[in-house]
């Protein structure tokens, strides 16, 4: 038996949570909310982000951070990443970590912005925490909604981390009857399909909800959007220094993109449909207003805070990604869904469009 601390209790820790305490370890999830610590001590389930999904009576929460990380041996990061590096800072003196005897992993999918602009979260956790960590942390990832996860749906993972030992390591501890973890050496190229396909599943969400309404975008124009998504993620990865090409095609790579796109559970996805069936950007004013008030949106499409990052790296990189500086022009209120959409599918299809959609 293990003692794990978790930090985040959204749907995501609360989901890997749950299948930790089933295998019979101590998990204890921090919970930023009282009301969540009270839901997951006292009724044993997540009210706020995962209803409906009962929870082991040794998976418990705590308000104090430094107290789920103290004396565990193993801490995974599920915080949305806005919230990764507060999180970091507040534990890096909690004995056990101080010392580094505490292997560190990551479920959080996106960039983290610095004074230095967009970096990858594990480079950036490592500039923190102590020099032991560097090249020892874990980045887990893959398709893998909690909704699924919690209810024992078969899914994949995959732990990837520079240090093969530790991969294995988390590998081991996560594996269940119903969860399959494999390892990855490709640290750089996990973290970026996982942060980058958010992007392009908000932009499929947008198509998505063209579809319903249009006679020119289909299945088949979701798919190459799909593909080309794809392609986008793995020149991005590949220029920010991707080591496996045989990441894009795993689980983590083209896996998580299907799902992110296509699961009725994507938030990323809904995102963009609600853009385009919802108006739900017409309050923000530019993405900067959008992601200064991310909580009115009452859910956290990780890919609308990712989106300003690929664009910065982008530029940074000299690199030309249609979809994604698609999705940053709709944030920023610099294009209509409809225009930006309908440039994609130019810019994919080498095709004159001049399609319309007449929404409801
Ligand atoms: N949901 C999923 O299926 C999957 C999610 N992920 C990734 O996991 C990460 C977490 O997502 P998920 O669990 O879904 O998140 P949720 O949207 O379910 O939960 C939101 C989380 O944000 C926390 N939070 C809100 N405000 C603050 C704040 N000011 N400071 C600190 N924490 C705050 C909440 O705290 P509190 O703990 O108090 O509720 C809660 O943990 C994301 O990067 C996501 O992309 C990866 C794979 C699957
Ligand atoms: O990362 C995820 C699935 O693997 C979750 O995606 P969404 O945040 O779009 O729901």
């Amino acid at each position: 038996m293990k003692s794990i601390g978790m930090i985040g209790g959204g749907a995501w820790g609360t989901a890997i949570g749950k299948i930790l305490a089933e295998k019979g370890h101590q998990v204890q999830i921090w919970a930023y909310e009282q009301e969540l610590v009270d839901s997951i001590n006292t009724r044993q389930e997540n009210n706020l982000y995962l209803p409906g999904v009962s929870l082991p009576a040794n998976l418990t929460a705590d308000r104090d951070i430094r107290a789920v990380a103290q004396d565990k041996d193993f801490v995974i990061f599920s915080t949305p990443s806005l919230y990764l590096l507060p999180a970091v800072r507040q534990i890096v003196t909690v004995p056990n970590i101080a010392e580094g005897h505490t292997p560190l992993g990551v479920l959080t999918k996106g960039f983290v912005h610095t004074q230095r602009g967009p970096r990858l979260i594990l480079e950036t956790m490592e500039d923190y925490l102590p020099g032991f960590y560097k090249g020892n942390l874990v980045y887990i990832s893959g398709p893998s909604h909690a909704e699924e996860v919690a209810r024992g749906k078969l899914t994949g993972l995959i732990s990837a981390s520079q240090n093969p030992k530790n991969s294995i390591r988390f590998r081991e501890l996560l594996n269940s009857e119903t969860l399959m973890v494999f390892s990855s050496l490709d640290v750089i190229g996990v973290q970026i399909s996982a942060a980058v396909k958010n992007v392009v599943a908000i932009a499929f969400g947008i198509m998505d909800a063209m579809k319903e309404f249009s006679g020119t975008v289909g299945d088949n124009t979701e798919s190459l959007l799909l593909a080309a998504g794809l392609n986008e993620i793995q020149t991005i990865a590949r220029a920010m220094g991707s080591t496996h090409p045989e990441t894009f095609t795993s689980i983590a790579g083209v896996g998580d993109l299907d799902v992110t796109c296509r699961s009725i559970h994507g938030r990323n996805r809904r995102f963009g449909r609600e853009i385009v069936l919802k108006h739900i950007l017409e309050p923000f004013s530019s993405i900067d207003d959008l992601l200064s008030n991310l909580q009115e949106l009452g859910y956290l499409p990780e890919g609308a805070v990712a989106v300003a990052n690929v664009k910065e790296l982008a530029e940074r990189l000299n690199l030309k990604l249609p979809i994604s500086s698609g999705v940053f022009r709709i944030l920023n209120k610099e294009n209509t869904p409809m225009d930006e959409a309908r440039g994609i599918l130019a810019s994919l299809t080498g095709a004159r469009l001049d399609f319309h959609v007449d929404f409801p």
